[in-house]
């Protein structure tokens, strides 16, 4: 059915077309809307300043995000307009901390269905699943198996409202038209009892599978994605290592894919470090860094940054000695037995460490990194000897949610002595200490991720290499003023995110054009190509 022959009923529950009150007089007449609403007619201007007002009412985040979940579902225009009007405010509750409990919740609060559903028990009919989506011209895609979602381990089909907040960013943060992109889960169980024994629990009932006959599912959703949707990307999310990792071998030198855990994170981590090296006035090859965590998250950043170092000159090898890893058994030395191979490139040719203040203190590192989805790992002893050893200490606890962060922004500065260049995945509020404001900074993907979908939508690239990561990242970097410095901000306001994400997706759209990855010829101003690209929330007239 066109949209001409939809009745005005229709119109009102279509999403994408519903304008609410903001219809006009003419168009009411026009779609046979009349009595359909009530008689006056708002702006959009006051629509978003009418959500605002009902929404900074609602006592907790949770209701917040259904209120937003319900008006993305009925409104789409109006739901981007209100994210884009303030998305300091708004990341918060359609992202981390808030989406991770409404990940927890999901068999509790679902309403509308979004995205696609791939349960294992469909395999052979994958294709046949995902066609059942309405639009037939997919460029981005983000996929969880929910198996590692944030920090709250394995939440199942729950793990949902992770593609959905990521690609409301994608759109809200970098102008990916939403109409081109397609949350999915791939759903091969849960090993989560609690969510087994729960009622009301919408995934699959069984337990995880594995091994080939898990992998052979992804690939036929691979395969069915190629066929369907030639120009898209993959974008992996919040897999666990043990399949994140080989899934990105198995394809990034085959299709447009990447991983957001392992490759968005170091770029948004490597744009935090040198921003901070301008606060510190030193160099990249000067640092150590030592990581609590050595999944994902964790060997994604010790890579890009040994890529960064190389970058200048220094020896790989050397670099990736400089980028020391610390798991659940102790600081990754060569001599242990259990370290997996992505994971051999960082372990240190020196006696085992159990305690990781006493791995702090042997490496005098000059910054440590949390992705250990652990809370409170990095306490008092840790951050004081950090600022014993180091000037300014980066201190970089990165989990998310909130609840799982390795410190908060308090004890960080406190501890310090004020002296800690913070960055948390998840926001933390202004911290005063001693009539000091201190305004903490989130290092998270954010940055990166929406800027990545919007550099390869408009380049329609075939790739994603390591080298966009770097460029992205330095074009974050790039976009921290020296007022910001000042004010200890290491990466560019939020209040500004959507201008940074287009700055950096002109800069990763330079990139796929120099390394000849594009699939449209390249233009004369990449900026305009990318802003031609850009989904702006008003209403069609
Ligand atoms: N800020 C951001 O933008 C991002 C943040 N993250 C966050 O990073 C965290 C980790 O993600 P990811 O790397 O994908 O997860 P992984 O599961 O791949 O890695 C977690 C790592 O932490 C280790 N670990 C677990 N418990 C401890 C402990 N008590 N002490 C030391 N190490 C421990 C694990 O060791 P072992 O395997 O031996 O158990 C593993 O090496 C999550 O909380 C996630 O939210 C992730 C991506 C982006
Ligand atoms: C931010 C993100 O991707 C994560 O915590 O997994
Ligand atoms: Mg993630």
């Amino acid at each position: 059915m066109t949209s001409k022959q939809l009745t005005g009923y229709d119109r009102l529950h279509n999403a994408r077309l519903n304008k609410g009150t903001a219809f006009t007089e003419a168009e009411r007449s026009a779609f046979g809307l009349e009595g359909l609403l009530p008689p006056a007619m708002l702006s959009l201007e006051l629509q978003v300043a009418r959500r605002h007002d009902e929404i900074v009412r609602l006592e907790n985040d949770l209701l917040k995000y259904l209120v937003l979940s319900d008006l993305q579902a009925r409104n789409e225009t109006l739901f981007y307009a209100v994210l884009r009007s303030d998305p300091a405010t708004y990341m918060p509750i359609v992202y981390t901390p808030t989406v991770g409990e409404a990940c927890q919740k999901f068999g509790h609060i679902f309403r509308q269905p979004r995205g696609i559903y791939l349960p294992i028990s469909a395999r052979g009919r994958v294709k046949e699943l995902l066609s059942n989506w309405p639009e037939k011209d997919v460029r981005f895609i983000v996929v969880t198996d929910g198996e590692r979602i944030l920090g709250l381990g394995d939440l199942g089909a729950g793990g949902m409202g992770i593609p959905i907040g990521k690609l409301a960013l994608c759109t809200a943060c970098a102008g990916v038209p939403p109409q081109y992109c397609l949350p999915v889960v791939i759903d091969v169980g849960t090993n989560n009892q609690a969510l087994l024994d729960d009622p009301l629990y919408l995934g699959l009932r069984q337990s995880r599978v594995r091994g080939g006959e898990y992998m052979a599912f992804v690939d036929e959703f691979v395969t069915a994605v190629q066929q369907l949707y030639p120009k898209s990307c993959i974008q992996w999310e919040d897999f666990a290592n043990i399949n994140a990792v080989p899934i990105l071998e198995r394809y990034r030198n085959e299709i447009c894919t990447f991983n957001d855990d392992i490759q968005g994170t170091a770029g948004v981590a490597l744009a935090g470090i040198l921003a901070s090296l301008r606060i510190t006035k030193q160099k990249i090859t000067d640092q150590r860094f030592l990581f609590l965590g050595a999944g994902s998250a964790g060997t994604g950043i010790a890579e890009l940054i040994s890529k960064a170092m190389a970058e200048t000159g220094m020896d790989i090898h050397e670099a990736r000695r400089r980028n020391a890893l610390f798991d659940v058994n102790g600081l990754l030395v060569t001599s242990r037995k259990d370290i997996a191979d992505f994971q051999r490139p960082f372990a240190q040719d020196r006696q085992p460490i159990a305690k990781f203040v006493e791995a702090v203190k042997a490496l005098k590192p000059t910054g440590i990194i949390g992705v250990s989805g652990i809370p409170k790992l990095f306490t008092r002893e840790v951050v004081e000897t950090m600022a014993e050893l180091n000037q300014r200490p980066i201190i970089f606890p990165y989990s998310n949610p909130t609840s799982r962060s390795e410190c908060s922004a308090e004890e960080a500065y406190r501890w310090s002595g004020g002296r800690a260049i913070f960055a948390s995945g998840s926001p933390f509020p202004p911290v005063e200490i001693g009539g000091r404001k201190f305004v903490p900074n989130q290092g998270n993907n954010v940055y990166i991720f929406p800027a990545m979908a919007m550099a390869l939508f408009a380049t329609e690239a075939e790739r994603v290499t390591d080298e966009m990561f770097l460029t992205a990242a330095q074009a974050i970097a790039e976009q921290v003023s020296e007022d910001n410095l000042a004010a200890e901000l290491i990466y560019p306001p939020r209040e500004r995110i959507f201008a940074t994400s287009l700055h950096v997706a002109e800069r990763v759209a330079a990139c796929i054009f120099d390394q000849g990855l594009a699939r449209v010829p390249r233009p004369a101003d990449i900026g305009a190509l990318i802003r031609s690209c850009v989904y702006r929330p008003v209403y069609p007239e």
